[in-house]
């Protein structure tokens, strides 16, 4: 009877016992820390073998299977269980993302294996994947396979979510030049005041560019296009390259020039661009005139020619926007190096009433024959000025017309005066310019006698600066004035 009691007594402090250790275990978080012995013990007895994925390849271009397998482990279920993660915004306002921080392991699953991924971040970035030896030859490729096909997905539903890249200065310890946001800029032809004529030639340009690939190649060219986009301030420029990107459904690689070191960086950028993109080099003529790095005319000639990359060239729109083209070398202009030219004039009345449908949503009003009269005589404004007028006042449309005539009046007849003086060298012009199709681009045909004195007066100049600046071709740009 005394063995019997003694024998239920042992059970139930042993019942008990577990209880209290799977309390202090489950409550105290002790379980993970015995799990994580667990694992370690059993780690001496395998033997791993491990494979690097670089985010960037020999040379240099994005190695695709990097971003897979980054898209992949944001989707682990691991990764929420994991001692550590980052928690980031996603594309849809109420999404947030895991992300693996520097130097972060993880564990997954696969047809009963246990790998781990590591995000190795020494100077470059890579994911590292630990397998087991034993498991390597059953789940490898079957494994890689499983990433590549579920990244394949998300890729399909990724392909409206367009991306801004902006070069960052030179810095060692990182490999990737390129800092990268979302890219929402909600700008389209259609929202772009300007002839219809010449939107609809630059759509088809573009659209012909998509289609031509073969066309191309057998002619032995590099597959790129590449626009000027030249006008004063404030009239649609930096709007159309995001029309031009949002059209295409492409990338766009912002360049700074005044953050590129010397000609090797220029080409380390590229060589980081990916194709389907849009590669764009706002005020070029200011960077031209202001400069003070090392970067040589020869640099920048060859990136626009994509010699130095035709890997890196290929579906690539690179586009630039100056100001004044007259301040722009003209080995820079020529065709071949920039196929389409496209003039932006400042308002014109039939501009003007674009403007006013998109932004007040009138397209006719009993002020429109006086704003008419106005423009006439020569009084200008920028698209943007008269677009912020209209914002200002979309509650009523007659003030906005009121107060778009008065800023005619005087900032107009300001610029009518100033203009005269700048049309000389086609900077402020409104309306100078005539465009054809010519030799597969839009190509403006100036017929202002004073453009063609003043360029004999300009070439002059030149002639003179280049004696004393010898070639620019090898030297870097030097200042122009
Ligand atoms: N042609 C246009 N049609 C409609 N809106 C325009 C037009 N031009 C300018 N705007 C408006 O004016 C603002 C400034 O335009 P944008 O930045 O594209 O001008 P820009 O030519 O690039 O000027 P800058 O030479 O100073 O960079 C934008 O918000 C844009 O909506
Ligand atoms: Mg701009």
């Amino acid at each position: 009877m005394e063995l019997f009691f003694r024998f239920f007594s042992a059970i139930f402090i042993g019942i008990c016992f577990s209880w209290l250790l799977r309390i202090l275990l489950f409550r105290t978080g002790l379980i993970f820390l015995v799990k994580k012995w667990w694992a370690n013990l059993e780690d001496c007895f395998h033997v791993y073998q491990s494979f690097r994925i670089p985010e960037f390849n020999e040379t240099s271009q994005h190695n695709h299977l990097y971003r897979k397998v980054s898209a992949y482990l944001t989707s682990l279920s691991s990764l929420e269980d994991s001692d550590f993660t980052n928690l980031i915004t996603g594309n849809k306002p109420n999404d947030i993302i895991l992300r693996l921080d520097s130097n972060q392991t993880v564990q997954d699953n696969f047809l009963g294996a246990k790998v781990f991924w590591t995000n190795e971040q020494k100077g470059s970035r890579n994911f590292v994947l630990r397998i087991r030896k034993a498991d390597k030859r059953r789940i490898l490729r079957p494994y890689l396979q499983h990433i590549h096909t579920l990244t394949a997905d998300e890729n399909e539903q990724r392909k409206g979510d367009l991306k801004l890249f902006m070069n960052s200065k030179p810095n060692n310890h990182s490999d990737t030049r390129w800092k990268s946001i979302q890219f929402k800029h909600p700008s389209t032809f259609d929202s772009i005041a300007m002839e219809t004529d010449l939107k609809e030639k630059v759509k088809s340009d573009l659209e012909s560019f998509l289609k031509s690939k073969q066309y191309y190649h057998r002619l032995g060219r590099v597959w790129k296009r590449s626009y000027l986009l030249y006008g004063p301030s404030g009239t649609g420029k930096s709007s159309f390259v995001a029309a031009m990107a949002n059209f295409l459904s492409y990338d766009v690689y912002d360049i700074d020039l005044f953050k590129v070191s010397d000609d090797s960086d220029l080409k380390f950028l590229l060589l980081q661009t990916t194709s389907k993109s849009v590669i764009v080099v706002e005020d070029l003529d200011r960077f031209l005139i202001e400069k003070s790095s090392a970067l040589s005319l020869s640099a920048l000639l060859n990136f626009m020619d994509g010699i130095l990359t035709s890997c890196c060239a290929e579906e690539r729109v690179m586009v630039f926007t100056v100001n004044c083209k007259e301040q722009v070398e003209p080995a820079i202009l020529r065709p071949g190096r920039i196929d389409v030219h496209i003039h932006f004039p400042l308002c014109d009345f039939s501009a003007f009433k674009n403007l006013a449908i998109n932004y007040l949503g009138v397209k006719d009003h009993k002020l429109f024959p006086q704003v008419e009269e106005i423009f006439q005589t020569g009084a200008s404004l920028s698209p943007a000025e008269i677009s912020e007028l209209m914002i200002a006042n979309r509650n009523s449309p007659s003030r906005a017309i009121k107060s778009v005539i008065s800023a005619l009046q005087t900032d107009g007849d300001r610029r009518r005066v100033s203009n005269i003086g700048r049309r000389l060298s086609d900077c402020g012009s409104r309306k100078s310019v005539a465009e054809s199709i010519e030799s597969g681009g839009v190509v403006c045909s100036e017929n202002t006698q004073t453009g063609k004195e003043f360029r004999k007066l300009y070439g002059f100049l030149r002639m003179k600066s280049n004696k004393i600046s010898q070639s620019f071709d090898s030297s870097p740009i030097r200042k122009e004035s």
